[in-house]
């Protein structure tokens, strides 16, 4: 696992470029600079260009999006593919709303991404599975989790991760897991959308993008897991403070030690 992404990110200070949701975009952004990357927020289209132009990677999230706002994310992609700067994705409840989905698909043939990042509720609705989410969480389902991601990926031409208790990460052909993480991730809304972002960190270092990914996982879920384990409760408000401090704080050696991959 190419944890040395994590100082490389530190030592370049890359500009991760999101169209956020209004929920958590001030975590998303604090996320970006906790670890170690520069990120830069926008609602205005006219900017498009520019703003793809200085980044190093592009995060598009698609958690409470407007109709105009659509048009703003598909010419950012479109601008993503054509500057050829790394391009993730985060299709919020796309299992539990269809027409969330059918915007994300329409997305999804507009532009080309590199990596897809949603839950399990979320990745199986973009692989065509049935599946029974709930709201933003990932619900329930019996379907095989390799399998689903392995199917987004081949469908999308991407790499996917499926997050939850185990991430999944498949680039259609192999599939990867990190088993770190906190159940605690649960209790604080934004967990998925700052990891999306942090992938997009990874991916603005490397052009391996399963390797971001994977990466971008393991960095994350043994932060959180190495807050948990200080915490000794479940304290929701406190989590998201100190996950913050976790993630600029947490070094390569840390992750390596307690990274649990298949
Ligand atoms: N039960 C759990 N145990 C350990 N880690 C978890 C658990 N649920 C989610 N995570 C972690 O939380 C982060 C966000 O993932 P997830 O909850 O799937 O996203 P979302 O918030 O979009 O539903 C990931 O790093 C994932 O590994
Ligand atoms: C609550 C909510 N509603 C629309 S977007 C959003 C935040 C989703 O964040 P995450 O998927 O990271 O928990
Ligand atoms: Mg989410």
């Amino acid at each position: 696992m190419q944890i040395e992404l994590l100082d490389q990110i530190r030592a370049q200070n890359p500009i991760v470029f999101n169209i956020s949701n209004f929920v958590t975009v001030q975590d998303v952004a604090n996320g970006i600079n906790s670890i170690g990357a520069s990120p830069i927020m926008s609602e205005e289209i006219a900017e498009s260009e520019e703003m793809v132009a200085i980044s190093s990677a592009v995060a598009l999230n698609l958690g409470a999006f407007t109709t105009a706002q659509v048009a703003h994310i598909k010419r950012v992609g479109q601008l993503a593919n054509q500057y050829k700067k790394p391009l993730v994705i985060d299709p919020v409840a796309v299992g539990a709303i269809k027409f969330r989905l059918d915007v994300a698909e329409q997305l999804l043939t507009d532009f080309q991404v590199d990596i897809i990042r949603g839950n399990a509720g979320e990745i199986a609705a973009l692989a065509g599975v049935d599946w029974q989410a709930k709201g933003i969480d990932a619900g329930e389902g019996s379907g095989d989790l390799d399998a689903i991601a392995k199917a987004c990926a081949l469908k999308q031409h991407c790499v996917v991760i499926l997050s939850g208790p185990t991430d999944v990460i498949s680039d259609g052909k192999t599939v990867a897991k990190v088993k770190n993480g906190t159940p605690l991730f649960q209790l604080h809304v934004g967990s998925g959308d700052m990891l999306s972002s942090i992938v997009g960190a990874f991916a603005a270092v490397s052009d391996n993008y399963f390797e971001a990914a994977k990466a971008a996982c393991a960095v994350f879920a043994v932060a959180g897991q190495l807050v948990a384990e200080e915490l000794g409760g479940e304290l929701p408000g406190t989590f998201s403070v100190k996950l913050m401090d976790k993630l600029h704080l947490v070094t390569r050696q840390q992750v390596e030690e307690k990274l649990r991959e298949a």
